[in-house]
């Protein structure tokens, strides 16, 4: 049976719980993440979506409910050991790609890898292999405010791989990038996962992205109000059927 990569154990994330008012954007929400899962979180805007991966994945604390990761309750870590999970384990892909303008693209990409102890030829040829995987080793000499908004995408995303994560955890990943894009970075996802086993949890708006997941959560105020696993259905049904939970969920915000 596979292993136990994430937990939440009813988790509740009230936003300015010191004020007079307290947005509570996560109600109470349980999910067991195995490893290899490739899960999909979709849902309507303010629904509590990026709330929901920040609070599992060590972004954000919960206000109540407990988080594990590989076993261990991310509150009981100290901020060197959480620190250094993260490095180890995950890879964040935000819309928002944080690059530095003042280093190159190559110089980005190699970031995450000053910490490790890895030598810089090795450093060299994983920053190329993931730059040519994400189309961008043209780019490596350039700053990021010389690069178009999908190419600082690219960059970013090549920076969050090229620690070889075990868990991806991407918000709006495809954000800015064009269709094409988008759907050779899905399948790279879907490479990683089917061929080297990384876990995803992603947000997305988009019903033909998350068609590439095995399991699509919908978030609606703060709780998950439906699961869908694909099984043995193709991208096409399982399409089909993420188009339909959304689509059933946007009327019921229409009021007779
Ligand atoms: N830092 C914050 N302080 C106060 N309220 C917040 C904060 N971040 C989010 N919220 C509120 O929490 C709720 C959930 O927000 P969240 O960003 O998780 O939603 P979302 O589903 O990701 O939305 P979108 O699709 O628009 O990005 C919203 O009502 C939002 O206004």
């Amino acid at each position: 049976m596979s292993k136990e990569i994430l937990v939440a154990d009813h988790v509740t994330k009230v936003y300015g719980i010191e004020t007079k008012n307290p947005v509570t954007a996560l109600s109470d929400v349980s999910l067991t993440m195995y490893e290899g899962d490739f899960i999909c979180v979709m849902g309507p805007s303010g629904s509590g979506k990026s709330t929901f991966i920040n609070n599992l994945s060590t972004i954000d604390v919960p206000t109540k409910g407990k988080v594990f990761i590989n076993g261990k309750e991310v509150r009981t870590m100290g901020e060197n050991e959480v620190g250094r999970f993260r490095y180890e384990n995950l890879g964040f892909i935000f819309q928002e790609f944080n690059l530095l303008d003042s280093l190159t693209i190559f110089e980005n990409i190699a970031v995450p890898l000053s910490l490790s102890n890895i030598s810089s030829d090795e450093i060299k040829e994983r920053i190329l292999t993931v730059a040519k995987r994400l189309n961008v080793e043209f780019l490596l000499e350039k700053y990021p405010y010389e690069c178009s908004g999908g190419q600082r995408q690219r960059a970013a995303i090549a920076r969050a791989l090229v620690t070889k994560p075990k868990l991806i955890v991407a918000d709006e990943p495809t954000g800015n990038l064009d269709s094409a894009h988008s759907h050779e970075l899905l399948e790279l996802f879907k490479s990683l996962n089917d061929n080297d086993g990384v876990s995803i949890l992603m947000v997305t708006h988009d019903s033909m992205i998350a068609s590439y997941s095995q399991k699509l959560l919908y978030i609606k105020d703060g709780k998950i109000a439906e699961t869908i696993e694909r099984g043995d259905l193709s991208q096409k049904e399982y399409f089909y059927k993420i188009v339909d939970v959304n689509s059933v969920e946007s009327q019921k915000l229409f009021v007779d």
